[in-house]
């Protein structure tokens, strides 16, 4: 398998950004886990962070020829894209949806996520474990 990690906006200063709410794991030590469980369990791993719209939406076209599954943390981009949602739709492959924070304690505007109307399972409030279970999923 090739599983394909992305991760939206923001999300390059994890471990500084309001730690109470997404931990304090910078994203490196993160990537650094997922790319042990993928070692371990015999798949290519792949990564990307953006705070670009277009440069996520462009590498979800490009994993429609090199990736079998993709795991994505869309972060705002949740709440406000149906042109990541339409990219989405034209990945044939498993996509497992991804919030490090509970979005439904949080302030009504998060509570909703265009992109779990592509996702296979969508993980939220299990902070980095949710990557790791996310992989569990599409292992199974
Ligand atoms: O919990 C998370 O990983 C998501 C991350 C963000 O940056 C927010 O904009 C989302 O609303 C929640």
């Amino acid at each position: 398998m090739k599983l394909l990690v992305l991760n939206g906006p923001n999300l390059n200063l994890l471990g500084q950004r309001e730690p109470d709410l997404y931990g304090h794991e910078t994203l490196a030590d993160i990537e650094n886990t997922l790319r042990r469980q993928a070692l371990d369990n015999g798949i290519e791993i792949d990564f990307l962070q953006t705070n670009h719209e277009g440069e996520l939406i462009e590498r979800i076209h490009a994993a429609r020829q090199e990736s079998d599954a993709i795991i994505i943390n869309p972060a705002a981009w949740s709440h406000t894209s149906v042109a990541l949602l339409d990219a989405l739709n034209a990945f044939e492959g498993q996509v497992v949806e991804v919030h490090l924070s509970n979005i439904h304690k949080r302030e009504a505007f998060r509570h909703h996520s265009y992109i779990s109307a592509r996702a296979d399972g969508v993980i939220a409030g299990l902070g980095s474990f949710g990557y790791q279970a996310a992989m569990e999923f599409l292992l199974r």
